[in-house]
């Protein structure tokens, strides 16, 4: 196949084409921080501060999904240095990154093949597991025998040298503002700051590393196919090029997100959604890539453990507003969900709307 040849597996259906006109009007909330990030000097910081900060995040959950934040307190040099790394890993050659290519049996490391709702995304990633060894087993109970063991071990390439180490770096400082953002999403719900810390203990976050080269048919693939993360809370770092679009609840529009230099990215997953009995909605996005220019972007996912049961918080329902989930274990549920990452399959994966409550 010649170059710029158009590959059929990257074809989005007509209907999830890019469109030519990107909307950037009236963007995804913009948060500062500055409020919890105070200096160490400081012994308290302001109880009012906070309490606008707090209405802010729960806005922003409730009407987008999505919102960016500034002063956040991930040094920025430790973002310098795994984008170095990332974007130094990606330039090896195919034949050196397939070192660390995952397979069906450990589902970390690098892979370029992925598929997103049964399309091929025009990118390639590297995923490690933020905590190692990652807790298993999935389940206290037995779980069903077909559900292949997957093992959850990173595989660590050789080059770059430093890649291992500004990874782990900076995974202990992304982790820290995701369990801020956390605290701050429960205040915003009602309910006291610790609401989920006990989730996650033996938690199974991951950051993954996107690469998006430039594509010669950027109106016809998407670097990300349409479709909302599973986990609890995403914390993504863009570069400077832009692509993210994010379904705007309103009219559902596709609303690029502006690159802001040294922000972050935050969105809702499922698991939010669940836990909030739908308050807060987990929401569409995708990446749209470009002819010119390469796009690089890091995400941390945070996820539970692998034995949690996620159900609608008991604090959160009452006989007005009934529990709208059953109770959906993670292990399981992220299980299927892998499985269905690797192949084309026609069958729909496993989404939270499979296990509502019938009304
Ligand atoms: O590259 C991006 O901006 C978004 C990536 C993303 O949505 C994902 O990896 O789940
Ligand atoms: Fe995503």
């Amino acid at each position: 196949m010649g170059m710029g040849d158009v590959d059929p597996v990257f074809i989005q259906a007509p209907e999830h084409r890019p469109k030519p006109s990107v909307i950037l009007a009236e963007g995804i909330p913009l948060i500062d921080l500055s409020p919890i990030n105070y200096h160490e000097e400081d012994t308290v910081s302001d109880p009012y501060a906070i309490k606008g900060l707090v209405e802010e995040i729960g806005r922003a959950c409730k009407e987008w999904g999505f919102f960016q934040v500034i002063n956040h307190g991930v040094p920025l040099d430790k973002r310098q240095r795994i984008e170095a790394a990332a974007r130094n890993f990606f330039a090896l050659s195919l034949e050196e990154k397939k070192k660390v290519r995952r397979d069906e049996i450990n589902v970390l490391g690098y892979f370029e093949a992925e598929h997103t709702k049964n399309v091929r995304d025009w990118k390639e990633i590297y995923d490690f597991n933020v905590q190692e060894p990652t807790y298993i087993p999935p389940s206290v109970e037995p779980i069903d025998k077909d559900v292949i063991q997957f093992k959850w071990d990173n595989r660590w390439p050789q080059n770059p040298p430093e890649f291992r180490e500004v990874s782990q770096e900076y995974a202990q400082e992304v982790e820290k503002l995701a369990h801020k953002l956390m605290e701050l999403i429960a205040l915003s719900l009602g309910m006291p700051a610790k609401t989920f810390r006990g989730f996650f203990k033996h938690h199974t976050s991951n950051i993954r590393l996107n690469h998006y080269p430039p594509c010669p048919y950027p109106h016809l693939a998407l670097g990300l196919g349409r479709h909302k993360d599973t986990g609890v809370l995403t914390v993504l770092a863009q570069d400077d090029v832009g692509g993210l679009e994010v379904k705007r609840k309103s009219d559902g529009e596709w609303i690029r997100v502006k690159p802001i230099p040294n922000s972050y990215i935050i969105n809702v997953g499922d698991m939010i959604q669940v836990w909030s009995n739908d308050a807060y909605e987990s929401v569409e996005h995708r990446v749209m890539v470009n002819s010119e220019k390469e796009r690089f972007s890091i995400p941390f996912f945070l996820k539970p453990a692998l034995y949690t049961n996620v159900r609608p918080l008991d604090e959160l329902v009452n006989e007005e507003k009934p529990p709208i989930y059953k109770p959906i274990n993670w292990g399981e549920f992220r299980t299927s969900r892998l499985r269905s990452n690797f192949v084309k399959s026609n069958v729909e994966n496993v989404q939270i709307y499979h296990f509502k409550v019938a009304k």
